[in-house]
């Protein structure tokens, strides 16, 4: 298949020194190193800066906000250049309107403009879940109706699961950009994903990145796992 799908690890961490070894021991293996939550309240915007001068990052704030707010949020982002940044795609059209308008004032120069990425339905969530908070229909529809909403808001990708890959390219076609987390290699816990796919069949489904994060960061052997991953993908 000529697609490539490029492998993202997660970097999941509070510690700045365990950052910086899986970024070590990973950033020759892998395309790009996300940083979320964990890592950003932990230690800081000046930690996510420095790192963020060494390596390509993907900066995952799940900003989810009133417009106003979140424009605010991202345009104090300053000097920090990720090549990927989240907000909620539930947060809803004026929202993703806002936060684009944000990025292409916070930067001009549109080759340095963060790709934009929208989570649609999180991969940690089933149809159940999303009853028990208010949604009637399939977790497909849901994340069709929040990816074309978003897309035609200003997003420039969606996050989503890869079972869903099929059916948003089809509504969408091939430019947004699929960002794919709840990857499972073959035989590795779920943990707390209900939405999982191998790395092949997401690749083969045609995800532009995956996202793996504890099947990489807590093997014994971080390196070879990201290196089998990648192998994976290249025989897709
Ligand atoms: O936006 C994300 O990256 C994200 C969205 C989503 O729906 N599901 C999801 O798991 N993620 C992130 O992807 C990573 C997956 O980690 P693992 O489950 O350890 O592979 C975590 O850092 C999550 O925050």
């Amino acid at each position: 298949m000529s697609h490539k799908t490029r492998l993202i690890a997660a970097l999941d961490t509070q510690s700045i020194q365990q950052a910086n070894n899986w970024a070590h021991q990973l950033s020759r293996h892998v395309d790009a190193l996300k940083l979320g939550l964990e890592f950003t309240y932990a230690c800081g915007f000046e930690a996510v800066k420095e790192f963020s001068q060494k390596h390509p990052l993907f900066l995952d704030l799940k900003l989810h906000d009133i417009p106003n707010t979140v424009a605010g949020g991202l345009s104090s982002l300053g000097q920090i250049h990720p090549k990927l940044l989240t907000i909620h795609a539930s947060g809803g059209r004026a929202m993703i309107e806002r936060a684009r308008e944000a990025l292409e004032i916070a930067y001009p120069n549109s080759s340095e403009r963060p790709i934009l990425l929208a989570v649609t339905v999180l991969t940690s969530m089933d149809e159940n879940a999303l009853h028990e908070i208010g949604v009637v229909g399939s977790v497909d529809d849901q994340v069709l109706r929040l990816g074309k909403m978003a897309i035609s808001s200003g997003a420039d990708g969606l996050v989503c699961s890869s079972k869903e890959i099929t059916l948003l390219r089809q509504a969408l076609g091939h430019k947004p950009t699929l960002v794919v987390p709840g990857i499972r290699p073959a035989g590795s816990a779920s943990d707390d994903q209900k939405r999982i796919m191998t790395p092949t069949d997401a690749a083969r489904a045609g995800a532009d990145w995956i996202v793996v994060g504890r099947p990489i960061t807590r093997s014994e052997n971080p390196t070879a796992a990201a290196r089998a991953i990648q192998d994976e993908l290249q025989s897709a």
